[in-house]
């Protein structure tokens, strides 16, 4: 016998809801779907965009031969049930601005979604994406009361895959075979731990001499900016989709990958009420646990630098939120 779409066995199938039907919202909207990780509900504001982009994806289903449904929405009754949640709602930077320029629009942008999103699914784990990413990432957890295993910002991963992108095309390497993490803020800040990047295991310090290295490392702070400056309207979305679609399957396969994460801080690295990168594992829990490297003292002081300038602007974004 065929289920029909109504069939208890399709409803358990994992729900993932993405606020923001945009560039990064409906490309993390494919990846999932054609991952076949899970069925999707895109929500955007805009009426008709999400369920049209719904409906393309849908039409395609048959050729990239899978079977999830993607439902578009302006409705977060929805979105109900949602085994994740990924926030992409608000706007994305032009050309000159900094990511923090965002914040006053996106503030109350990531608080509003936050909230009607937890609502309709109050065991939903949430991922982040809206800029700036540590702040909006503490103003989403501070909105839903949600602990901190369940609700986390992604950045890392993709500043962790510019670094190695541009590692490879330097030595000419498979990008797969280079791995590398950045830790700390998503922004000017970002601290990519050249010490723990290797191909294949040999560090990349036996292969590359520390101006060319210190290239690669200023190329992957400014890695956002650089396409945000060639596309002119908007920034990048493929990688960073690609990199969201990592997490959304490390936790819905139970993968317990060890992952560069933007969390909130209860003393690790000597840091804390802040939300910063660090090395997580990351299950179908949400956040395993943080893993505390030994951090040399220059990194160890970068690590603060950026934690330091997040904090300054949750204080500011808390303001904007008080006077609204
Ligand atoms: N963390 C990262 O690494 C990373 C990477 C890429 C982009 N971003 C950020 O993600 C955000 C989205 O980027 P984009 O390129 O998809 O932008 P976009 O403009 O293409 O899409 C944003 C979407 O959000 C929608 N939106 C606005 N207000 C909303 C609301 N209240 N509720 C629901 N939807 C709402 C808009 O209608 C739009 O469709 C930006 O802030 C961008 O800077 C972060
Ligand atoms: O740079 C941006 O504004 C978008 C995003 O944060 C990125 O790093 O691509």
């Amino acid at each position: 016998m065929i289920s029909s779409p109504e069939s208890p066995i399709l409803c358990r199938l994992p729900r993932v809801t993405i606020v923001g039907a945009g560039r990064v919202g409906s490309t993390l909207a494919q990846r999932i779907a054609e991952k076949n990780l899970a069925d999707v509900v895109l929500l955007d504001i805009v009426e008709g965009m999400p369920q049209g982009l719904a409906l393309d994806l849908m039409e395609a289903r048959g050729i990239e031969l899978h079977n999830r449904q993607i439902v578009g929405t302006n409705n977060y009754a929805d979105t109900a049930g949602s085994q994740i949640v990924v926030i992409t709602a608000g706007l994305p930077r032009k050309p000159g601005m900094s990511r923090d320029d965002l914040l006053k629009t996106n503030a109350k942008i990531v608080v509003e979604a936050a909230k009607n999103a937890i609502a309709c699914s109050p065991h939903a784990i949430f991922i982040v994406v809206t800029n700036p990413l540590d702040v909006m990432t503490y103003l989403a957890w501070q909105a839903t009361g949600l602990s901190r295993e369940r609700i986390m910002g992604m950045a890392g991963v993709l500043d962790s895959a510019r670094f190695e992108t541009f590692i490879a095309l330097e030595l000419g390497v498979l990008p797969a075979d280079v791995k590398a993490m950045v830790l700390g803020s998503h922004g000017d800040l970002m601290v990519p731990l050249s010490r723990y990047a290797t191909v294949n295991g040999i560090p990349i310090t036996e292969l590359l001499d520390a101006a060319t290295i210190e290239r690669l490392v200023q190329r992957t702070r400014n890695g956002g900016a650089e396409i945000v400056e060639l596309m002119q309207t908007g920034g990048a979305f493929f990688a960073p989709a690609s990199a969201t679609s990592v997490m959304v399957e490390s936790i819905l396969l139970n993968q317990s990958r060890l992952l560069p994460i933007a969390t909130y801080l209860q003393g690790e690295y000597g840091l804390e009420d802040v939300v910063i990168g660090v090395p997580c594992r990351l299950g179908c829990g949400g956040i395993e646990n943080v893993l505390e490297l030994n951090l040399s003292d220059s990194e160890r002081e970068a690590l603060h630098t950026s934690a330091q300038s997040v904090r300054q602007n949750i204080v500011r974004a808390q303001e904007i939120l008080a006077i609204k």
